[in-house]
């Protein structure tokens, strides 16, 4: 029996497109059960009244909104709006975060207390997932437990069901915790249980150590039934015509904050050694004739294109090499595009595809090819498989049972669709069913590490070369999506420079990277050039602190008596010859004054000095920095959220309770206190 359905809204924020690529799930499986729902991004107006919002957004920057979701939060935050403004409202929310940056969840969280301030009601109770261990972990409980929840609150109004114990589902053995679970134990009516068990077992004979790998499952997974999502709508329909005149080139792509301009790379510059473990290059841009307005602080977002290469194998692969260069239209089915008048369709072309393009220029300009397939997209893999055992395989891998293998299997390796393709050979997905589910190329962000001062035309940024090695199921070797697009820009520029003068400092004309630029959220020099400044960034961390320490020496040469506080720089690398970037540079910064402390640790000389690493240095010096922090000074982080973030805040928090002979609770408040008066201000990445 159908129950009688109300309206939902979705509205999601999302900077990545987690949050959107969720919300789009839980759609489908509204409407799957004859909910009408209407899905916005939180910076859309919302032009009719809704009883029941699902709330779906992650956190970014530092515990701040994603891009689409700023107007909102400033919006809710007015101070005109009273305490009851939202008081017809009932909401669920489900959080994206990650546990590796210290403000988890800040947006998020904030977005609740805001909600629950103006009067919202809380219909199901909200939920917090972690991208360090796996959203679905959280999510998927999550929005299975969301329906019942919905159906009790239609049939008993203002009750808050407290239907979602993440961890109890976690514990609980799989099926338990279920209601309405589809279970799946054969595909395409085929009996799975027995054969492909079999076939499973051969495989793992085969193995010298009988371990799941992306291909094979072990027991207790080969053998159970399982539970996999819906297999989403199929929608979109592409039609080639070699007659059409496609224009596309000039459509721009990516989601920026601001507009997006060609810079000339000027040069770009090894920074390390030729034993160092990782590449670390220097690219200097030159921004003709336009000046553009930045502060140190600031990033740019660099919007890159997949490797040709990468995507020439994506279209072999799907047996398209032939069309990769005929136009096509891209349009939806006929039968999702009959709409009453004004009325919104139910689905649309994705706004980060053309409808008239190449198949060519879309895989290299628009999609993120390198994306981690989501369970929809394997779900969808699995359908299009002929051969039993693959199919049981990726059914295993989307399935609720196989979430470990996911997160293990597919997740952590950050495999993407071709190393699925490479592995299921039977598998052939139509094309419009991946760009039905690969997400927006999206642009990547650098830290500026110059300052306007020096320059107004020009602006560097630091990056290393990310190296993704064959291993862990990934199928190829591969680099970062824009540092390998950078790092082979290096490459050809050295060749072609190198017969003349033999540097790896070179400089070539012909190569631009289209960018935006965008404004740092508080990261930024204080106004009064008095304020004492501790700068805390190893690796490519120091990048925003060259520019910080560039502006304050072109400062001082314009105006010589400026007054000026301390800077303190904390920075380490692994050895002194092979990775100390910029070591030039901030030895002179030191001898002229500018730089107070340049305080600089090695993590792998052979001898290792203690300490080892930044965190382990500022405990070193507990009391003058805390009272430095006394005298008002601003606290800089730049790097690795990882480990190095994390561990400086507890350094931070030990130095409190050291220098003031605080309890550990009291330290971290004063932090925490650091950080309300933007004094303590994160640039940290994962
Ligand atoms: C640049 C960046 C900054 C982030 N900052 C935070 C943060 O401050 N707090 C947090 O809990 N998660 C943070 N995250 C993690 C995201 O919230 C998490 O990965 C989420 O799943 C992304 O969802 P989205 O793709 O919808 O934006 C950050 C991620 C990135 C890439």
């Amino acid at each position: 029996m159908t129950l009688q359905r109300c309206n939902l809204l979705l509205i999601y924020g999302s900077q990545t497109g987690q949050a959107k690529s969720i919300a789009e799930d839980i759609k489908a499986k509204a409407e799957s059960q004859n909910y009408d729902v209407e899905m916005l991004s939180m910076d859309e107006s919302v032009e009719k009244d809704f009883r029941f919002v699902i709330f779906t957004t992650s956190s970014t920057g530092d515990g701040d909104p994603p891009e689409n979701a700023c107007i909102f939060w400033r919006k809710i935050r007015s101070k005109d709006l009273n305490e009851d403004y939202l008081k017809h409202l009932e909401y669920a929310l489900l959080g994206l975060g990650d546990t590796n940056y210290t403000t988890f969840l800040g947006y998020p969280k904030s977005v609740e207390k805001q909600l629950q301030k103006l009067g919202a009601k809380q219909f199901y109770k909200s939920a917090w997932a972690d991208d360090a261990v796996g959203l679905e972990i959280v999510v998927d409980p999550w929005i299975e437990n969301l329906w019942p929840a919905l159906e009790n609150q239609l049939a008993h109004p203002h009750t808050i069901p407290d239907l979602v114990s993440v961890a109890k589902v976690q514990t609980e053995s799989p099926n338990t915790n279920l209601p309405e679970a589809k279970i799946i134990s054969k595909v395409d009516d085929q009996p799975l249980a027995m054969p492909v068990q079999k076939e499973v077992e051969e495989e793992l004979e085969k193995c010298v150590v009988a371990l799941a790998s992306l291909k094979v499952s072990v027991s207790p997974l080969s053998e159970c039934d399982l539970k996999v999502p819906l297999l989403p709508v199929s929608y979109l329909e592409l039609k080639f015509n070699g007659e059409l005149m496609v224009n596309v080139l000039r459509k721009p792509m990516p989601s920026s904050r601001s507009a997006v301009f060609q810079a000339r790379i000027k040069s770009l510059k090894k920074l390390t050694g030729e034993k160092a473990l990782k590449t670390t290059l220097q690219a200097t841009l030159e921004f003709c004739p336009a000046e553009i307005e930045y502060q140190p602080g600031d990033s740019i977002g660099v919007c890159c294109a997949n490797s040709a290469e990468e995507v020439d194998s994506l279209l072999r692969r799907l047996n398209m090499i032939e069309q990769a260069d005929t136009p096509f239209k891209l349009k939806i089915k006929e039968e999702f595009a009959a709409l009453k008048s004004g009325a919104k369709p139910k689905y649309e072309v994705p706004s980060h595809l053309p409808t008239l393009a190449t198949l060519r220029f879309v895989l290299t300009r628009c999609c993120e090819i390198r994306s981690v397939p989501r369970k929809s997209l394997i779900r969808i893999l699995a359908d299009y498989s002929s051969n039993e055992l693959e199919k049981r395989r990726l059914m295993e891998l989307c399935s609720l049972q196989g979430s470990d293998d996911y997160t293990r299997l597919v997740r952590q390796p950050e495999l993407n669709v071709l190393d699925f393709l490479n592995t299921f050979p039977s598998c052939h997905p139509p094309i419009e069913r991946l760009l039905e589910q690969l997400p927006r190329l999206l642009a990547r962000p650098y830290s500026l590490s110059s300052s306007p001062l020096q320059d107004s035309k020009s602006a560097s940024f630091v990056f290393n070369v990310v190296e993704f090695p064959i291993q862990d199921g990934r199928t190829y070797e591969r680099k970062g999506v824009a540092t390998g697009e950078l790092y082979r820009m290096f490459d050809k520029m050295k060749n072609t420079d190198s017969a003349e003068s033999g540097a790896s400092n070179s400089s070539c004309r012909e190569y631009s990277l289209s960018i935006f630029l965008r404004s740092s959220n508080g990261f930024c020099l204080p106004k009064s050039s008095e304020t004492p400044l501790i700068l805390i960034g190893p690796g490519t961390g120091v990048a925003p602190f060259l520019g910080f320490l560039a502006h304050r020496e072109e400062l001082l040469k314009s105006n010589p008596n400026l007054p000026c506080g301390p800077v303190w720089l904390f920075y380490g690398c692994r050895t002194r010859d092979q990775d100390y970037l910029f070591k030039n540079e901030l030895e002179r910064w030191h001898s002229i004054g500018i730089l107070t402390r340049l305080l600089v640790t090695f993590s792998r000389e052979a001898n290792p000095p203690q300490p080892k690493y930044v965190q382990d240095l500022i405990r070193q010096y507990t009391t003058p920095l805390v009272k430095l922090i006394e005298k008002g000074a601003c606290i800089y982080v730049c790097g690795d959220a990882k480990n190095m973030a994390k561990d400086v805040m507890q350094a931070l928090i030990s130095a409190f309770q050291t220098a003031r002979q605080m309890e550990e609770e009291e330290a971290k408040k004063a932090v925490i206190q650091l950080q309300i008066e933007k004094r303590y201000l994160q640039d940290i990445w994962t």
